[in-house]
């Protein structure tokens, strides 16, 4: 698992300097979830892969990126990563974010066994999910990652991030919505899943959600790539993640790209999406 951490630490650095330094255009392919790609997903997922199949603890990588995984003939973990996640937001100059769900056997969502993510922003932060959830800030002249803290939630929070398009939710989560900032709960949505979910971690508290929605009925979020490897970050830091019913590790999944609605969040505002949900069900 160490080599694979290293190998990350690499990748994140090489990442941020084709943020900094590439175009931020549109290519004319769309990824496997018919998502349109910028020049620097396609960077982005190279960079990934060179390092990641070059580590020797690792079998296979799948990729948000890609149709179908990379298998070699040896190794204990499986890999799957975003490896650009909030691509559009780059050309606004908003945080982005790398993610990455380390499995043995499969990817359903009890094989997973660590999570790491990678911020994009004013500083480059990762966050290591093992036992514990622990971040890191890069040192850009000595080019390594120094410890800062542990990642922990609270009981209760108080800010929200609302996703999905708000005309496609269902009345009742619509309620459950304006129930909280009615609590005084403050707005909190950037459109990039990473920066936002790493806001609630770091102050200790919210609730993130990207819900089924009439347009959208199983989300947008991506199971493999993005929803399990949260709600294992989640979870170890003593929040919960949850698809509105059920633990979101209790999910399996069907095709490699499947999406899911996701709930990430404190205790509390997890226990309120649970009993508005399955009042409504
Ligand atoms: O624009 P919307 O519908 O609110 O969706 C925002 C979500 O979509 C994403 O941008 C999808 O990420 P990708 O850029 O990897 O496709 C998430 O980062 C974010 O949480
Ligand atoms: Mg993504
Ligand atoms: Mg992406």
């Amino acid at each position: 698992m160490t080599e694979i951490i290293s190998a990350i630490e690499k990748i994140a650095i090489e990442i941020y300097e084709a943020i900094k330094t590439k175009d931020t255009g549109k290519v004319e392919s769309q990824n496997a979830s018919g998502d349109v790609q910028v020049k620097l997903d396609v960077i982005s997922d190279e960079i990934v892969e060179k390092y990641l199949l070059n580590v020797s603890s690792v079998r296979e990588i799948i990729s948000e990126e890609k149709e179908k995984p990379i298998t070699k003939n040896s190794g204990k973990y499986l890999v799957a990563y975003d490896p650009l996640d909030g691509s559009s937001l780059i050309d606004v100059d908003l945080s982005v974010g790398s993610i990455f769900g380390i499995y043995e056997n499969d990817y359903k969502g009890s094989d997973i066994k660590a999570a790491v993510y990678v911020v994009y922003g004013p500083r480059v932060e990762m966050v290591i999910a093992r036992d514990v959830v622990e971040m890191f800030r890069l040192n850009e002249k000595t080019h390594e990652f120094y410890f800062v803290k542990e990642l922990k939630l609270k009981e209760k929070g108080k800010i929200l991030a609302p996703g999905g398009t708000q005309k496609n939710w269902y009345p009742f989560h619509k309620e459950m919505i304006d129930n909280f900032f009615k609590e005084g709960y403050r707005l909190r949505y950037s459109g990039g899943m990473v920066p936002d979910l790493h806001q609630i971690l770091n102050k200790e508290g919210g609730l993130f959600a990207y819900p089924a929605t009439t347009d959208k009925e199983k989300g947008k979020l991506r199971k493999l790539f993005e929803v399990f490897p949260f709600a294992y970050v989640y979870k170890k830091a003593g929040g919960e993640a949850v698809d509105g019913y059920r633990d979101l590790l209790s999910l399996d999944y069907e095709n490699y790209h499947d999406t899911t609605p996701c709930f990430f969040g404190s205790k509390e505002e997890i226990r309120k999406v649970l009993n508005t949900y399955k009042e409504n069900k």
